[in-house]
């Protein structure tokens, strides 16, 4: 089956980064960034077979690990905290007696739903399960609520029910019907799931980042390890995830810049509006940035097969785990604050 011709998401990147004023690529920085990566996958292999080693996801690749995947992606924004990284009271879940925030706070509210015998992660019980039911499960072993419960239960809900109405409940059903193409998939998902048309306009354009719909695909590749549900001919197309974690992690390996202006504002921890040029330009710019490293990375491997492939994927979630066990040395780099339900 043809592919689609390319991702909408890839251009409105380069677009975007053509015409920034505030974000800026070191291609000096890429260039050496790639050499030191391909080091480190070469000494330590990073692959899809990681996926299932993070504790709070599934560790099998069948309907149940896709419906888990499906939600958790549905419900996969705007974790950081008002009272501040490293605050005590920022919301937090304690799991088998380890304490989760961030991301994974949201795992383990999954994952504790489940372990009561709550069937969270049925379209059928979180399309129609009362408020009650609902904000129990995102209930915070912290001061601090859980951010943005209302639009949480509001997605849940409506996603829910198209899954029921169009779907049959299950988002393995939307897979089916796109012939093992990401392209295909990422078009359906953003089509019939407003919550994930993660879009922006910018200088008269509709520009596309559709992070979500994304990083959705790429965990059922990455858990079913590109086979079965998890095979896509096209999934090097899917690029990186524009959230506010890679971003601050490319600044710290000095791969992106930003201008006094924006870093004084992120510094004095300005919240950025949903939409706004700066937002938009640090997202589109993270993408551009990814993308330049990946051809960069492609081109240096080469044939040797001694380093994994390469793909988007693969170094977004790299990049993104590196920010999470280095949180000490990125303290020094602001993230943007904008609350929204796209990432
Ligand atoms: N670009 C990118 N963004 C990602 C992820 C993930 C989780 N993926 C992990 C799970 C399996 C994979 O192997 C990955 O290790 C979450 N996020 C975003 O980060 C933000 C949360 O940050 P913090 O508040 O610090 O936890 C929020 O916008 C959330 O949407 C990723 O991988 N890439």
């Amino acid at each position: 089956m043809k592919s689609l011709p390319c991702n909408p998401v890839l251009e409105s990147a380069q677009f975007v980064h053509q015409h920034s004023k505030d974000v800026a690529i070191d291609e000096a920085a890429v260039e050496r960034t790639a050499h030191e990566l391909l080091r480190a996958l070469e000494e330590k292999p990073y692959s899809t077979a990681d996926w299932k080693r993070h504790p709070l996801n599934p560790n099998t690749a069948d309907d149940a690990a896709i419906d888990w995947i499906f939600l958790v992606d549905t419900l996969n924004f705007s974790f950081w905290s008002d009272a501040g990284e490293a605050s005590p009271d920022r919301f937090a879940v304690v799991l088998d007696g380890q304490r989760y925030t961030g991301y994974w706070s949201l795992c383990a509210c999954i994952n504790r739903a489940l372990a009561e015998g709550i069937p969270v992660t049925s379209a059928a019980y979180y399309a129609h399960a009362t408020d009650d039911e609902l904000r129990r499960i995102f209930r915070s072993d912290a001061r601090e609520s859980v951010p943005m419960l209302d639009e949480r239960l509001a997605v849940m809900r409506q996603t829910g029910r198209i899954l029921l109405e169009t779907f049959g409940g299950s988002f393995s059903q939307c897979i089916r019907q796109c012939q093992g193409s990401a392209l295909r998939l990422l078009a359906l998902i953003t089509k019939q799931f407003p919550c994930y048309r993660d879009e922006g306009a910018f200088m008269g354009r509709t520009v596309q980042y559709f992070k979500r719909a994304q990083i959705l695909i790429a965990d059922i590749w990455a858990c079913f390890e590109g086979q079965g549900l998890g095979e896509f001919h096209d999934i090097d197309q899917i690029t990186m995830f524009a959230d506010y974690r890679v971003p601050q992690a490319l600044v710290y390996l000095n791969i992106l810049s930003y201008s006094s202006d924006l870093w004084a504002l992120l510094q004095r921890q300005q919240p950025l509006a949903s939409g706004d040029r700066l937002e938009q330009e640090i997202r589109a710019v993270s993408i551009w940035a990814v993308e330049l490293l990946r051809r960069r990375m492609v081109a240096l491997r080469g044939h040797n097969t001694a380093t994994p492939a390469i793909n988007a994927i693969l170094l977004d979630f790299y990049l993104w785990d590196y920010a999470k066990t280095h949180t000490d040395a990125l303290r020094s780099v602001p993230i943007h604050r904008t609350r929204s339900i796209f990432y």
